[in-house]
């Protein structure tokens, strides 16, 4: 097994797809099956469960994915120290983010970064996800984890890093709220909701609003972070629409005081992103960070 396979497998772990991969990385579809049976043989396990084309991650496989990110990593750091490349780097990046974004998808945005230019000072703010477009705008960050906004302005730069579903999220410990969220059929008008100020998730919410002819909310409150609404929701003021991720990483304690409603159908999921300032993206800093999402 050698670095190649380990690239060609983690690609196909990310896909799950074998077309998908055979294609990003010029070999055939034939060729990329048997590279995958000589790895399995090799280790004497399935590294993939196949149903069709589409593939998923057996435990082994899921063992080998975790060994081939560090082996490519490492790989990387040592070309890096020997040519002496990218280490001539330094400076300073502000980075902007949710507390939930600097959990979830930062570190695997930046340990790559920090690998390859380990001179670079990161300066992370955390703050309410919606401010981050404007953050990048006024210049107050270099570079932000975002939703995509409606209307991305023409300044700005946006990459895809992956999709936030939105869930409904109600208070689980007997409370007035709890009991209103327990009807067959809830009165939707007079539950009291938790809101984002604003962004994408607002947007959302305003559209589910009107799908669901509610023209007179109850408003709790309007809520500055994402992090702030699952806490009033945990304390039972109010039910919330919230991004799933943000849910996902409350504390323990928080989540158990919460249960999402699945049985209502909500808005689309919006795309999280990097962004930055286009202009910008000739800087040095910001093209080797933007070279590696
Ligand atoms: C928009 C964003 O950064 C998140 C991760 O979805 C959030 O914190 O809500």
């Amino acid at each position: 097994m050698d670095l190649r396979d380990l690239k060609l497998f983690l690609h196909l772990a990310d896909s799950q797809h074998f077309g998908k991969t055979a294609k990003a990385t010029y070999v055939s579809p034939s060729t990329l099956s048997r590279q995958i049976q000589r790895m399995e043989e090799e280790l004497g396990q399935m590294l993939f469960l196949r149903d069709n084309r589409t593939v998923q991650l057996t435990h082994a496989g899921q063992q080998l994915k975790i060994f081939a990110q560090q082996t490519l990593l490492h790989y990387q750091q040592l070309k890096n120290a020997l040519t002496q490349e990218g280490e001539s780097l330094s400076g300073e990046l502000r980075i902007f983010c949710s507390v939930t974004a600097a959990y979830s998808h930062l570190p695997t945005i930046l340990d790559q970064f920090r690998a390859l230019h380990p001179n670079v000072e990161i300066k992370l703010t955390t703050g309410d996800a919606a401010d981050a477009v404007d953050k990048i705008q006024s210049n107050d960050a270099d570079l932000a984890i975002a939703g995509r906004p409606e209307m991305l302005p023409s300044t700005i730069d946006f990459r895809k890093i992956g999709e936030i579903p939105l869930v409904l999220i109600t208070p689980s410990l007997p409370c007035p709220v709890h009991t209103q969220m327990l009807e067959h059929k809830p009165d939707w008008a007079n539950i009291p909701f938790i809101l984002p100020e604003h962004g994408p998730t607002r947007r959302r919410i305003d559209q589910w609003f009107r799908r669901y002819h509610i023209s007179n909310p109850q408003i709790y409150a309007t809520v500055a972070g994402h992090e702030a609404i699952v806490s009033m929701v945990a304390l039972g003021c109010g039910i919330a629409l919230i991004p799933s991720v943000v849910l996902d990483n409350s504390p323990e304690t928080i989540r158990s005081r919460i249960s999402v409603v699945d049985h209502v159908t909500l808005t689309s999921a919006f795309d999280l992103g990097v962004c930055v300032q286009k202009k910008r993206l000739n800087e040095p800093l910001i093209r080797a960070f933007w070279q590696l999402i």
